[in-house]
């Protein structure tokens, strides 16, 4: 990045003494502590079920420990409001135009970017050069690039680089990047957000209960074990154990690394890498990152886009775009905004369960929400090799996830022609000829309104209704319950979006009952029908 990043390779590593040194015996049980933690967190993933949570427990308490062991070394929280003006002087200085927005505080969703004028639809709103953003290039190009070309896990994996990047440069108080650096979410570990809106209606709470934001991420690494537990029988449960457990192993790793390896003596974080730390660098990464082209526009990279992140999330279309000659990102407004209306942008066709994990939030009214069920043809099942031949020529394999989506349609050709296969007799599989499968079987197979029989169908029906009621049944509360607890006052971030989230997932699997118990229906009375056509065929013929 410029002359300052050289600056910084050439002359690296002069950390904000503001942290406390850790005693040689504090030292020593870090690094126990650190070894146990790799050791548990290598080992290979265990099936969902109480034996992840027996060891999310022990990963939990170690990381606590550490986090305990460490707490004097990290850095400490700054006031990003404060810093906002410095942050924009930083941009003007730097050629970036910011007249058309201002960033404010919008409740539900922390800051965010406000129009200054009215735009249209597709009006551009900004533009970033490449010189501001922090990318796994720069990464390159600073403290950490010796380290770069010794380690396969920074070449392979650009988030972890751009996280460690982030962290060095957060450590370096003359780096290029500090304006930016000193707007990002910060942690206060003590705050957590208080409900001042009660007795309003679901929405309206969820827009007002971050009237108090604590400046902290939501991702699942910030979430305690009985935040986690509020999870019970959703998917996203496992999707938080591992995220913890991927990233305390990487923690691991590198602080192992950073202990050992010639390369690291220079960098600033060597001697105060902290796991509080490594969790917020890798949330802010997570929750801000966009894909960019590498300079020479051969590859698609990584990389932070300061004040474009200013931008909180709608539904919509993507409409930021890496314009190659210029070498900026522009961005395009998705609708037509009012002055001082918030300027939202789309991140892309995310579940509210990837949203959760990936991007620290729930989006209730999310457009393209869906939830995972797993589904596998019985080993016991005695035409299990027919159907999974099938399936194969279907280009699905026996045992996989599938998605049942919210909107009026819950099902898709996939999950379709599975369920047709699941449920199909000898005699109607041996009809296929798995060789020679057109592009009109294919589609035939997976269009909902094209039964291959009134039996199947209704089987097919029947069987998706007992499934999904099932994994209703696995979740604590009801819908309704959970609007209520949404309710209740003092409610933290976390708890807020862990609710929300087995809401909308409890709300689509629902109405996937009532579409599957419909479909039965359907399919039970036109199966009636056919066999009274038979019969009075039959009689007919007679
Ligand atoms: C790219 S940043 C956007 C700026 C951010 N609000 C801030 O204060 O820095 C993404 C983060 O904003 C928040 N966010 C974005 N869109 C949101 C939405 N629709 N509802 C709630 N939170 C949202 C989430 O915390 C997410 O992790």
């Amino acid at each position: 990045m410029g002359k300052k990043s050289k600056k910084n390779k050439e002359k690296p590593a002069a950390a904000s003494p503001e942290h406390k040194e850790l005693s040689k015996g504090e030292k020593k049980e870090v690094l126990d502590t650190v070894n146990q933690l790799l050791e548990v967190c290598s080992n290979p993933v265990n099936a969902a079920g109480p034996k992840e949570l027996e060891e999310y427990m022990k990963i939990k308490a170690l990381v606590e420990k550490v986090i305990d062991l460490q707490s004097g070394l990290c850095t400490p929280a700054v006031d990003r409001e404060k810093n906002f003006p410095g942050f924009i002087e930083w941009l003007l200085s730097n050629g970036v135009e910011t007249s058309v927005v201002d960033i404010k505080n919008f409740p539900g969703c922390g800051y965010g970017l406000q129009a200054t004028k009215d735009l249209k639809e597709a009006d551009p709103f900004l533009t970033i050069p490449r010189k501001v953003m922090m990318t796994t290039q720069t990464a390159r190009d600073s403290v950490l690039g010796p380290l770069i070309g010794q380690d396969k896990m920074l070449q392979a994996m650009p988030s972890i680089l751009l996280a460690l990047h982030l962290l060095c440069e957060k450590k370096i108080p003359e780096s290029f990047w500090k304006p930016y650096i000193d707007i990002l979410l910060h942690i206060f570990h003590s705050a957590e957000t208080v409900l001042l809106m009660v007795n309003y209606s679901y929405k309206t709470l969820y827009h007002e209960h971050t009237l108090i934001m604590s400046d902290s991420y939501c991702t699942p690494l910030y979430f305690t074990e009985d935040e986690i537990k509020l999870l019970k029988g959703s998917p996203v449960q496992s999707d938080c154990y591992n995220q913890l457990k991927n990233i305390a192993r990487q923690y691991a790793y590198f602080y192992r690394l950073f202990q050992n390896l010639p390369a690291t003596s220079k960098l600033p974080i060597k001697d105060c890498f902290t796991f509080e730390d490594y969790r917020w660098a890798v949330s802010t990464v997570m929750t801000r990152q966009n894909q960019i082209p590498t300079p020479d526009g051969s590859k698609i990279t990584f990389g932070l886009i300061p004040m474009w992140d200013m931008c909180n999330h709608c539904n919509g279309t993507i409409t930021t775009d890496y314009n190659m000659e210029s070498d900026c990102s522009d961005c395009f407004a998705l609708k037509e905004f009012k002055q001082g209306e918030q300027i939202s942008i789309f991140y892309g066709a995310r579940s509210n369960a990837e949203l959760l994990v990936h991007n620290g939030f729930v989006y209730p009214e999310n457009d393209m929400d869906r939830t995972a069920i797993k589904l596998g043809i019985s080993k016991s099942d005695n035409l299990i090799d027919k159907k999974t031949k099938l399936l194969t020529a279907l280009g699905l394999a026996p045992s996989r996830m599938f998605f049942i989506y919210s909107g009026e349609i819950p099902v898709d050709p996939h999950l379709v022609s599975f369920l047709r296969v699941f449920n199909m007799t000898e005699d109607e599989i041996s009809c296929y000829d798995c060789e020679n499968m057109s592009e009109e079987d294919l589609e035939k197979m997976g269009d909902v309104n094209t039964p291959i029989n009134g039996e199947n169908e209704e089987k097919l029906w029947k069987f998706l209704e007992t499934r999904l009621a099932l994994l209703l049944r696995a979740y604590d509360t009801t819908a309704e319950e959970d609007e209520n607890l949404l309710k209740e006052a003092g409610i933290t971030d976390n708890k807020l979006f862990i609710i929300q989230l087995r809401r909308c997932e409890k709300l689509i699997l629902q109405h996937a009952v009532q579409f599957a118990t419909e479909k039965k229906s359907g399919s039970v009375q036109n199966s009636k029908d056919n066999k009274q056509t038979d019969s009075k065929e039959k009689d007919v013929e007679s």
